[in-house]
């Protein structure tokens, strides 16, 4: 007999702040463990369509993307990426593999939860242990193989989902080393420079993360949150999006930002990691998603970074400007050291660093 979600509860052994408290199929009004407190720009504060309040959108094939990358950086922290390479039809197979792990019934899907300590598996973001209020959300994080999970989900058909994510990720590694040599031009700063100032100590590969997130359609979108305020950890993240809108970036002096999927653009945040590398120059940014009533919202969010055990320091080209030596702002950070500092102090984890 199917076991139901309150016997999955009593029966996990896994801390509560970990598991998904809710069947979200089987709710008709918001629950009070979900209703966030108003506050400025909260839900959806103002949103601004229109140019002048859109982050920029950047062709990767234009002769001059790192410059048009370095300004995005500086300005907004994100931007929508183009001409990536990526065939539509394999996001559209990605996308379609995560609506059907999310479509699984909820104690089904507690079959492959995410271990407290991390790694691959369905859960909460990794973020909601720090606030009181649960989000309107769910999450399946994939660091290397889903093949354990998967065989949970679907013990006789779960190499469909997996080969369609692994095939997702070899091609997402393939874009974000591009990328990551764009940034760098951006920066003025060699592939070699980068090699000795990430000082790399083992021959491990570098670190990265698929998380497939689900925003189920919501009886009360403006008191519920998709998924809270936060910069991303690592150097930088490739967001696509479903068709509906949700993501928002927070723009000082303006307020939250909706970023409007762009059929076949990718978006790309600036990372807590690129901070610190750039001395502070690509502020990484501040970013929230929101919820709606009509829709189920999926993004795909791979995030990429250097080897866990790598240091991290603000380049030297951008310490020293000509004669005048700017000083860093920032300490040397291993990526594991950093990547902990962000679980136990969230957003201010940064600052901690900061000299
Ligand atoms: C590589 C990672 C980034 C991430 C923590 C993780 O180890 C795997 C999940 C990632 C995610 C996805 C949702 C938002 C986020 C803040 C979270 O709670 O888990 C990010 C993490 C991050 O960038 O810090
Ligand atoms: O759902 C989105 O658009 C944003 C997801 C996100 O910020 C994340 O996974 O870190
Ligand atoms: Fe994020």
């Amino acid at each position: 007999m199917a076991s139901t979600l309150s016997q999955v509860f009593r029966d996990n052994p896994l801390p509560l702040n970990h598991i998904i408290p809710l069947d979200f199929t089987s709710v008709h009004s918001l629950p009070e463990s979900h209703v966030w407190p108003a506050f400025d720009g909260f839900p959806f504060g103002t949103t601004y369509p229109g140019e002048k309040f859109s982050i920029p959108i950047i062709d990767l094939m234009d002769p001059n993307a790192a410059q048009l990358v370095g300004h995005a950086c500086e300005k907004w922290g994100a931007f929508q990426l183009t001409s990536h390479g990526l065939p539509s039809i394999l996001t559209d197979d990605v996308e379609s593999q995560t609506r059907r792990l999310f479509a699984l019934p909820a104690h089904e899907k507690m079959k492959a939860l995410r271990l407290p300590s991390g790694g691959t598996g369905y859960g909460q973001a990794r973020i909601s242990p720090f606030y009181p209020k649960f989000m309107w959300h769910e999450g399946f994080t994939i660091m290397g193989s889903a093949v354990d999970h998967a065989r949970k989900l679907w013990p006789d058909d779960y190499k469909g989902f997996c080969d369609v994510m692994e095939d997702y990720q070899k091609k997402m590694k393939e874009l974000a080393e591009s990328l990551l040599h764009i940034f760098l031009e951006s920066l003025d700063i060699s592939k070699e420079e980068y090699r000795s100032t990430t000082i790399q100590r083992g021959r491990e590969a570098c670190n990265t993360a698929l998380q497939l997130n689900s925003y189920p359609p919501c009886p009360d979108p403006n008191r519920a949150m998709g998924l809270a305020p936060h910069t991303d950890s690592l150097l930088f993240t490739i967001v696509h999006q479903s068709h509906t809108s949700g993501l928002q970036i927070l723009r000082d002096g303006v307020g939250w930002i909706t970023v409007f999927p762009l059929e076949g653009a990718l978006v790309v945040n600036v990372g807590d990691l690129l901070h610190i590398l750039s001395n502070g120059r690509y502020p990484s940014v501040l970013h929230r998603a929101v919820v709606n009533q009509a829709e189920h919202r999926i993004s795909l969010a791979y995030f990429y970074g250097p080897p866990a055990d790598s240091l991290i320091s603000p380049l030297c080209n951008l310490v020293s400007s000509g004669q005048q030596v700017v000083a860093p702002r920032y300490r040397s950070v291993s990526v594991k050291e950093y990547v902990d500092l962000k679980e136990k102090h969230k957003e201010k984890a940064l600052s901690l660093l900061r000299l």
